[in-house]
């Protein structure tokens, strides 16, 4: 789905952030994300949503060389993909269903008002349909951006620190709906610093754990 072949990439006028990586993610495919604050792991994100280009090396996405590729053709490529943002990026003057109903009038696809509550009832946020997102406690608001990353069906889902915030319920509640995306096949990557959520990914399902420290994506060690 996502490859990258001795991937390098620096921003401009910075020191390179990381290079030589070379991965996939297979269709169905269960990763984790981890390393050191401020080692690349959102930049990692973008680079996987072609938000950034790789300054070294190539980025396959669904097939297709990420570089050189048009503002349609990324547009198309992006529904495919899911992302739960870091820190949610909800429209605060709109309620919880609109939010989540934004990814479909930005494709200019009608609104499906079923998809929606079928979705907020699958993340147990039907009550909270009409509420504005500042109302929200921190697991409903994360239970909503994974409504809304994943309400055009995509194949990836990309979760930026989904847990951070949350307590252990909470994160386990979160980590659930992830598990069950993947068991529908969806391919999911999560970044996180949580090594107790990946020990209980690891428990359910069989997922590889990638490290970014010091520009290099090595396996992590074995104690996970
Ligand atoms: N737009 C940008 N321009 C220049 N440098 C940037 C930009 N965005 C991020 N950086 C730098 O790149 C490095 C990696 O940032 P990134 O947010 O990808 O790390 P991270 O591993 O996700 O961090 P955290 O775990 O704290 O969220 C940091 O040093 C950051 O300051």
């Amino acid at each position: 789905m996502i490859e990258m072949r001795d991937v390098g990439f620096a921003y401009p006028r910075e020191e390179a952030l990381f290079q030589g990586i070379s991965l996939e993610l297979p269709r169905g495919s269960f990763h984790f994300l981890t390393g050191p604050s401020g080692s690349g792991k959102t930049t990692f994100l973008r680079l996987c949503i072609a938000e950034l280009l790789p300054t070294q090396g190539r980025l396959t996405v669904f097939g297709q060389d990420a570089a050189g590729l048009g503002r349609d053709a990324i547009a198309g490529l992006r529904r495919r993909i899911g992302v739960v943002h870091q820190d949610t990026q909800f429209l605060d003057h709109l309620p919880v269903a609109e939010n989540i109903a934004l990814p479909m009038t930005v494709a200019g696809q009608p609104v499906d008002m079923q998809a929606i509550r079928d979705l907020l009832a699958w993340v147990q946020m039907g009550p909270q349909a009409r509420t504005m997102p500042p109302a929200l406690s921190g697991g409903e608001r994360q239970r909503a951006a994974l409504a809304r990353a994943v309400i055009l069906s995509p194949d990836v889902i990309l979760a930026d620190e989904p847990t951070g915030n949350l307590d252990w319920d909470m994160s386990l509640r979160l980590l659930q709906l992830l598990i069950e995306l993947n068991r529908s096949g969806k391919t999911v990557l999560i970044a996180t610093h949580d090594l107790n959520l990946i020990r209980a990914a690891k428990q359910q399902v069989s997922a590889r754990v990638l490290r970014i420290a010091g520009g290099r994506l090595q396996a992590a060690g074995a104690e996970l």
